[in-house]
């Protein structure tokens, strides 16, 4: 089992600094024992250490360094963390985040509590500002005894509803998240689609399409890494209208164009999408708009574009694609649908099949996505009834 110690390392901080430790205790502590162990452990740095690490930190508060210094720490690997009023900006080799907006005196202390709980870096730093001493959940801390990185398959657990809880520490208002900075002004809203959308099968041609919607399925989406355009043309052309015949909600995975030209339900997007695809035309054709995304810094990018639902993946561990990011298991999954809850529709993808239905819809998501779940289901039909049950569809 891998709890997380509900304790922040003694050395987080450099030079030591024990009221800063002692409040990020207090925060750690707040968020319950569900999370995985910090894969490592990160050292924050209050001042310049003698020689970088790859874990360092360099916090500067209202502060600045000289240009050789900070080319130095990023050489050696290290990040950069520049606070000032209202800004903050995190650096690393390769990235550079931003956010804007009131923050907590005690931030730096929650970040370390959030890393412990194995945030990356940049979704520590998000949830760090976003956190609040007083605007805390009510629930439970999430049962102890569960296991945040197992795999229900394997460890199931006895109560789903503990998987639902929402530790006390977590910051679940929306209104104290800061602004990432460097997106577009936010557009017009995407159409709304229901908060349940239910099963919904991501499949990879028109004719998978068409089985599905015969065994009842009314969410589904058609996701092909073909380039061939008029394979595609086709393709889109007759998922549409099957999804029309039956009154489903089609969305088309990445061809966003083709989706408006033939009149689709609605589009998927990554991350990456954004930045290429023409959201404005896809909003002005009235399509809706499902956004991946793969933690807290990315659910505020997505939110940003005002999208009719937000994907979050993958879940569990999954073949079918490979993944940027570790597997988010069910306690981070439950805090997400708990903060999106009422703003918009959250479906998990990645690594889902009947033994975890359940647990996943105990989280609170209104929609599970699955692709080998049913693409590689020995019996279509059976596969897809027992899936379908579970959201309250009978035959
Ligand atoms: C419902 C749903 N969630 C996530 C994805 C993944 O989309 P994306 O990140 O664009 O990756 P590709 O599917 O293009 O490989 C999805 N398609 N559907
Ligand atoms: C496309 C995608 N995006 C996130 S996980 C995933 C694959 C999900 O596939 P499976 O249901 O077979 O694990």
């Amino acid at each position: 089992m891998l709890h997380t110690p509900e304790r922040v390392d003694s050395e987080a901080f450099w030079p030591p600094a024990d009221e800063l430790l002692e409040a990020a205790d207090d925060i750690r502590a707040s968020l319950g024992s569900n999370w995985p162990a910090p894969a490592r452990k990160l050292r924050f740095c209050l001042s310049a250490p003698t020689r970088p690490s790859p874990t360092d930190v360099r916090v500067l508060i209202d502060a600045s360094a000289h240009p050789d210094e900070r080319r130095a720490w990023l050489e050696a690997g290290a990040a950069i963390i520049e606070a000032a009023p209202a800004r903050v900006e995190l650096r690393t080799a390769s990235e550079v985040y931003a956010w804007s907006g009131e923050r907590s005196d005690d931030w730096l202390a929650a970040l370390a509590a959030f890393c412990a709980c194995d945030f990356a870096l940049h979704d520590a730093l998000t949830l760090a500002l976003a956190w609040r001493p007083d605007a805390h959940a009510t629930g439970p801390i999430t049962d102890p005894t569960a296991d945040p990185t197992a795999d229900p398959r394997a460890n199931q657990p006895a109560d789903h509803a503990a998987a639902r809880a929402i530790a006390p520490g977590w910051p679940v208002d929306l209104a104290t998240y800061p602004a990432i900075e460097g997106l577009p002004a936010p557009g017009r809203p995407f159409p709304t689609c229901p908060d349940a959308l239910g099963l919904y099968p991501v499949v990879p041609t028109a004719e998978w399409i068409e089985r599905l919607l015969e065994r009842g399925v009314r969410t589904i989406q058609l996701r092909t890494k073909s380039t061939d355009g008029r394979w595609l043309d086709a393709e889109i052309a007759r998922a549409v209208r099957a999804a029309r015949a039956c009154d489903a909600r089609l969305f088309i995975n990445d061809h966003w164009q083709r989706a408006i030209d033939a009149g689709a339900y609605g589009v998927h997007l990554g991350q990456e999408d954004l930045q290429t695809a023409d959201l404005d035309a896809i909003a002005a054709a009235g399509l809706r708009l499902g956004l991946s995304t793969h933690g807290p810094y990315e659910m505020l990018v997505a939110l940003r574009f005002r999208p009719s639902y937000i994907a979050m993946g993958a879940v569990f561990p999954t073949t079918t694609k490979q993944m940027p990011t570790a597997p988010q298991g069910l306690v981070r999954l439950a805090h997400y649908a708990g903060l999106l809850s009422g703003h918009v529709p959250l479906v998990a993808i990645g690594g889902i099949d009947l033994s975890v239905i359940d647990a996943v819809l105990a989280t609170g998501v209104g929609s599970a996505a699955v692709v080998r779940a049913v693409t590689e289901a020995p019996d279509l039909t059976a596969a897809v009834d027992a899936l379908q049950a579970h959201f309250g569809v009978s035959d």
